[in-house]
């Protein structure tokens, strides 16, 4: 059921839990508090568990007004990304979940399973973990060095691969389920379609692309209003205004939002015979298309 992100209360801990059974919330939280009464430094095995786990650093980038121009995936970024992607993203977790459920449900016997724009891999765990049994290969990529060698390490265990290379060169054969987890955002709109197509043309008959993004709206008063609830959302999470607002000039230009109808409409473009949309929180929705 979960995958290998643990966030319990202010923890900020990354671990990974393994046992026969996929654990539940309730377990995880149970194999937390063991460690905490044994003090936070000890590494221990709950009974039933195999856990593993490092601190998850806190996404601190935008507390102070040296950063960067732009919006980079550098080293800087990699190292608090699982904190800064789950204080950012309404319903992050909830979408792992699922690409692990629709990987159980579609993923076919020998064949290959993408992440594109894999960042620390987390995605490409659900892949591994909803496909296990079927003698599928898992491929996750990145094209940030960074993001690529932290991604490596976390999933050394797993029987993955993980590649630096731009998505947009990669080849797509024999496979049966593809995800773009918040990535077609980061691509130039005029590679978008193309992009798209190429995974289109390498899925099996059955396969399904998974996508989610973060999503435009074309009516300026619902886009304010879907905009100011994701920023009371990070708020919640504990960015202060100073924080969003430096992030939000950061991604402008980087990150291009579109707006749903956009997206469902390329992907009949592409080839994929029907699309819809099975998530969404605010500004924040997951699609799947069908072969
Ligand atoms: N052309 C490209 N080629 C390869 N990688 C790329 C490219 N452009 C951007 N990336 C990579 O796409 C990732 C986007 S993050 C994905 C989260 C992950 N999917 C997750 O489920 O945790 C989403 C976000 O930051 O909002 C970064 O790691 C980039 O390096
Ligand atoms: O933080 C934001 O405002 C976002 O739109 C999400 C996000 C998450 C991680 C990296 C870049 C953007």
């Amino acid at each position: 059921m979960i995958g290998h992100i643990a966030i319990i209360d202010d923890y900020f801990l990354t671990g990974w839990i393994q046992r026969m059974d996929p654990p539940c919330f309730d377990d995880i939280r149970c194999a937390f508090d063991s460690i905490r009464n044994r003090g936070r430094k000890k590494r221990v095995k709950p009974e039933g568990f195999c856990v593993r786990f490092r601190r998850m650093s806190r996404d601190v980038i935008y507390t102070s007004e040296i950063h960067s121009n732009g919006f980079v995936f550098d080293d800087k970024v990699a190292s608090v990304f699982a904190d800064m992607i789950g204080r950012s993203v309404p319903g992050y977790g909830q979408t792992l979940q699922m690409v692990e459920l629709l990987a159980h449900q579609f993923a076919q016997a020998e064949s290959n399973l993408y992440d594109l724009g894999c960042s620390l891999g987390a995605a490409t765990m659900a892949l591994s973990r909803g496909s296990a049994g079927k003698d599928c290969r898992v491929i996750g990529i990145d094209n940030s060095p960074a993001m690529v060698e932290r991604c490596k390490g976390m999933l050394k265990d797993e029987p993955v691969e993980i590649l630096c290379q731009d998505i947009l060169d990669t080849a797509i054969e024999n496979a049966s389920v593809v995800v773009l987890n918040f990535v077609l955002q980061f691509i130039e709109r005029e590679e978008r379609l193309q992009l798209l197509k190429k995974i289109q043309q390498g899925l099996r008959p059955g396969g399904v692309l998974i996508i989610s993004e973060k999503i435009a709206f074309v009516d300026e008063a619902e886009s304010r209003r879907q905009i100011e609830l994701h920023e009371a959302f990070k708020r919640a999470q504990g960015y202060s205004e100073l924080e969003i607002s430096r992030k939000r000039s950061a991604l402008e230009n980087v990150l291009v939002p579109e707006p749903l109808d956009v997206h469902h409409h390329r992907l009949k473009q592409a080839g994929f015979s029907a699309s819809n949309t099975w998530f969404q929180c605010f500004n924040f929705a997951s699609m799947i298309a069908f072969k």
